[in-house]
């Protein structure tokens, strides 16, 4: 039976350390401020922005919710975007993604001053990933080196596979992964004998968005299986890409869903708000 890598009380940890932080800053006037942003009323986006406002109050970051109609233009949230990279209050802006229909979605994010790109998202932060330099980080990546290096584990020399090539996850997982010096593969819908190369993974990384896909048979005997998938099974319950019924068997570490990667990406948040307010006092 695996270690239960478990991304609540390490997020915990995280947010505890944050708060000593916000408290110093706050003595010397300043508090890091998050603008979040949701369109529209989609149930499960409304429990994230929650669990993120009760987050920062946790950390003493003041956050700023701004819940505009599904039926919100695509001129009326460039204005709102544009007032907030305008406010020097405002340390951080977070579009709660996806957006409705008739908002060009890459417009907004790419209109967020790389200042405030807490999530990490904007070519800005994914280049200095990439080349290394300081930036934001992606939340859910970073979440998952903290949750591995936190556990005990080391990633320098190891096989890493990432399944899974998004923008948001897959692609700046792997850029991590790598300047951890971990041997890093990247398998997608594409890649052809997709078990061979998860069977591989010392450490395992599944960002695929389809449930229980990642079999026992697809991991090595004492891998650590790190689960980023956000599904619904058959009877409607969250469960992640990962068997983990089966898969905890087999493996050294995993992450459960819930409770594993999730709350890390939302202490990264908090990481990368303190992080911006920080940079905004040394200019
Ligand atoms: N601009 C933007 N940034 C995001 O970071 C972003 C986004 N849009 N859109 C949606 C996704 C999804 N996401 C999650 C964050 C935390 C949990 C989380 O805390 N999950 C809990 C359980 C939550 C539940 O019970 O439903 C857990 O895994 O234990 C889940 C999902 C952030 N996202």
């Amino acid at each position: 039976m695996a270690v239960l890598i478990d991304g609540k009380v390490i997020s915990t940890k995280i947010k505890e350390e944050l708060k000593q932080e916000v408290t110093e800053m706050k003595a010397q006037g300043i508090t890091p401020c998050l603008a979040v942003i949701l369109v529209g009323d989609d149930s499960a986006s409304a429990i994230y922005v929650r669990n993120k406002k009760r987050a920062c109050e946790y950390v003493g970051i003041e956050s700023r919710s701004y819940e505009l109609p599904e039926d919100t233009t695509q001129e009326e949230l460039e204005k709102l975007v544009t007032s907030l990279n305008e406010d020097e209050n405002v340390d951080g802006i977070l579009v709660q993604l996806p957006l409705p229909g008739q908002i060009d979605e890459e417009k907004i994010t790419t209109m967020i001053s790389p200042k405030k790109d807490v999530d990490g998202f904007l070519a800005d932060s994914i280049g200095a990933l990439c080349l290394g330099t300081e930036g934001f980080r992606s939340c859910t990546p970073a979440g998952v080196i903290e949750l591995i290096r936190r556990s005990g584990y080391s990633i320098e020399g190891k096989e890493c596979v990432v399944v899974g090539r998004s923008n948001h996850v897959g692609k700046p997982m792997a850029l991590l992964l790598l300047q951890e010096n971990g041997t890093v593969t990247i398998a997608h819908s594409r890649t052809k004998n997709l078990g061979e190369i998860t069977r591989r993974a010392d450490i395992l990384v599944a960002a695929v968005g389809k449930a229980k896909i990642i079999k026992a048979c697809d991991v090595k005997e004492g891998a650590i299986v790190i689960d980023v998938g956000m599904n619904r099974d058959e009877n409607g319950k969250l469960c992640g890409d990962v068997d983990f019924e089966q898969v905890k068997e087999k493996a050294e570490a995993i992450t459960p869903v819930p409770g594993g990667v999730g709350p890390m990406t939302i202490a990264m948040l908090m990481n990368n708000c303190v992080e911006a307010a920080r940079k905004k006092r040394r200019e």
